[in-house]
């Protein structure tokens, strides 16, 4: 499988097209998900990210008392992975996250993921539990992106976590995760970006950035990080807003600011019908903007429903 940074090598300065899913909830048919990714293919996505959804907690009452039961609501990432490659001959890239996983089940975790020829990761610490405000490192997990980064590149230098002897070495091509509008826990923007950094010198291949509906923020965040000598490709993370009540909650969950512009032209409208039309007239005149700037790839995150992002790579590509 190719490497996403290969891809954008060959493209020439062509902006490429990608997605990304989420697996389905657990007991949902997988051919939904498939019947929306099929209308996407003809835009020719390289790759095609999956996310990861660790576990949460539900409580039963077992014998008069209330328990905690651990569940995964959306399980099958690397499933999901193995069928999409199966099935449209694209890459998938699965989300490797710190959360809910030891180091040792981590190297597991990747070894399934070599072994099923996946090459491309992007690697995250992950949301904290539901329902909890603050992330949890597991006990003996990593409680940052850059900590599973390190682990993910000893690998590929054939480094074991308890094996003496050399491995024969994983070929991961790593991608992280960064913040145009800083990531909602740090302090300060420039707190964030000197982790950033550290996920850049440590071997980080490319970064995906965070949503964002003001392009400007995306322009900044990657002058600043040519200035600071991060020199890889900045991939643009968006997504089409589809309903009001978005207006409030992704800021509240992600952190970050929507344009005035944009707010007027969402309250204008009578319905969520046409707030997803405002969405995609808002993203494809961003989209026009991120290909003369000359972003890479643009990455929708389509949270496994085509209409939107359909309508948007219609107009673009
Ligand atoms: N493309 C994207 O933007 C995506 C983002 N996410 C989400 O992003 C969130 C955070 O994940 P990452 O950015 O991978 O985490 P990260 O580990 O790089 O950073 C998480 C937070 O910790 C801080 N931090 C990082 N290293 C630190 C250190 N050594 N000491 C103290 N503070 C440190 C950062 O400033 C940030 O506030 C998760 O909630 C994840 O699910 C998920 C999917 C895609
Ligand atoms: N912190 C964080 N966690 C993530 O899992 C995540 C990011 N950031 N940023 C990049 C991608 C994009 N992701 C997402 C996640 C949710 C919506 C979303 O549309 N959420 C609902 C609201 C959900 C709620 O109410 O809890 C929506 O209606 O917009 C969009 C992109 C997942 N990824």
């Amino acid at each position: 499988m190719t490497k996403i940074t290969k891809y954008i090598e060959e493209a020439k300065g062509k902006t490429l097209f990608s997605i990304e899913i989420i697996p389905p909830v657990k007991g949902e048919s997988i051919q939904t998900l498939m019947n929306n990714i099929e209308p996407l293919m003809e835009f020719q996505p390289p790759f095609i990210e999956v996310t990861y959804h660790r576990e949460e907690f539900i409580e039963k009452v077992i014998n008069g008392r209330i328990e905690k039961i651990p569940t995964r609501k959306r399980p099958g990432t690397v499933g999901i992975c193995a069928s999409i490659m199966n099935r449209f001959k694209v890459d998938a890239v699965p989300h490797v996250i710190c959360g809910g996983f030891t180091q040792e089940e981590t190297e597991d975790f990747l070894f399934d993921l070599h072994y099923i020829g996946i090459d491309n990761v992007l690697v995250l610490r992950g949301d904290p539990v539901k329902g909890n405000a603050a992330f949890v490192p597991e006990k003996g997990g990593h409680a940052y992106a850059s900590e599973l980064l390190e682990q993910v590149v000893s690998m590929n230098q054939g480094k074991l976590l308890h094996e003496e002897t050399e491995s024969a070495p994983t070929n991961f091509c790593i991608g992280v995760a960064g913040y145009p509008e800083k990531h909602f826990e740090a302090p300060n923007f420039q707190v964030d970006f000197e982790y950033l950094r550290r996920k850049v010198a440590l071997g980080a291949d490319y970064i995906v950035t965070q949503m964002f509906f003001d392009n400007q923020k995306y322009f900044d965040f990657v002058k600043k990080c040519r200035e600071e000598g991060i020199n890889v490709p900045i991939i643009p993370g968006l997504k089409p807003l589809a309903t009001r009540k978005q207006l409030t909650v992704l800021p509240r969950i992600f952190h970050l600011d929507i344009p005035i512009d944009l707010v007027n032209a969402v309250n204008a409208c009578k319905s969520d019908k046409d707030v997803k039309q405002v969405g995609i007239e808002w993203c494809i005149q961003q989209c026009k903007e991120l290909m003369d700037f000359g972003a890479p790839i643009l990455h929708f995150y389509t949270m496994s429903k085509s209409e939107s992002t359909q309508k948007i790579a219609q107009a673009i590509f």
